[in-house]
């Protein structure tokens, strides 16, 4: 695993200018430390209802594949948990490595996984919209869910054949009726702590809270995220592949967990 991070932290050209945002204190992502996160009996169980109709279009950024969802009403929130209000779900993307050996942005005791899921929320009580969201103190929270290889996953499968349709940088296809609740762990265990977006402008903005349970994907799933690229038509082809941010310091922040 040393050797893997060190290699993995080399082959970052994607973040070597991103490796901390200048006096950031909260920066994300972090290794989840099992034993030193603290059990909190005052987080509630985390409550998910996603309305299918609001799913939107499948994007390829550049620098992973978003699923964009209508965010101009409180149809697909998030509630409870570590939350004061509700939060509205804005998209939903991945990061992943070129092999299994790594790919995921968190760990947990400095456990790698081959992919995780971020799911992107938004504060509409304290901000008019997304854009505004980024830059209050916790405007923003995403929910990241793990995946390791293992049994096909039949929900996913329905993202993975759109795919192809968003393989170059700056293609869109519509994507109608997809509900991302299928793509949750049904254990209710999370851990949470105060972060920041992995990807620029990095603001620390965001209220993370990891799902304990990795959800199951097979090889050729895997394998269909590994086919997009980060280039345009027409340019010479990158795969999109490790579009992962490296590990930032803890510095002064304790992570709750749900569960004892
Ligand atoms: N890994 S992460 O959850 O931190 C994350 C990754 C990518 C993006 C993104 O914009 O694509 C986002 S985002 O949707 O929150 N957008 C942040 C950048 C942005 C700022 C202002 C307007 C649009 C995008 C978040
Ligand atoms: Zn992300």
């Amino acid at each position: 695993a040393c050797s893997s991070f060190r290699l993995r932290d080399a082959l970052h050209p994607l973040w070597q200018s991103e490796l901390s945002v200048s006096g950031g204190t909260r920066q994300s992502p972090i290794n989840i430390q099992w034993r030193d996160s603290v059990y909190d009996p005052h987080l509630k169980p985390l409550k998910i209802h996603y309305d299918p109709t609001t799913c939107l279009y499948i994007w390829n950024n550049g620098y992973s594949f978003q699923v964009e969802f209508d965010d101009s009403a409180d149809k697909s929130v998030i509630m409870g948990g570590p939350l004061e209000n509700h939060y509205r779900l804005k998209q939903f993307h991945f990061h992943w490595g070129a092999i299994n050996e790594w790919g995921s942005e968190h760990m947990v005791d400095s456990k790698v996984y081959p992919a995780e899921l971020h799911l992107v929320h938004w504060n509409p009580v304290t901000s008019t919209s997304f854009e505004e969201a980024i830059m209050e103190n916790n405007g923003l929270v995403v929910i990241g869910v793990f995946l390791k290889l293992g049994a096909h996953h039949a929900g996913l499968q329905k993202l993975v054949d759109a795919l192809p349709a968003v393989k170059h940088k700056d293609t869109i296809v519509e994507f109608d009726v997809f509900d991302p609740s299928c793509l949750m762990p049904s254990c209710p265990d999370y851990w949470t702590y105060d972060g920041s977006l992995t990807t620029p402008p990095l603001t620390e903005s965001v209220t993370w809270i990891i799902k304990k349970t990795p959800i199951e994907v097979d090889q050729n799933q895997l394998e269909e995220f590994r086919m997009l690229l980060f280039t345009s038509a027409g340019e010479e082809e990158k795969r999109m592949v490790d579009n992962f941010r490296p590990l930032q310091p803890l510095m002064n922040r304790t992570v709750r967990s749900s569960f004892r």
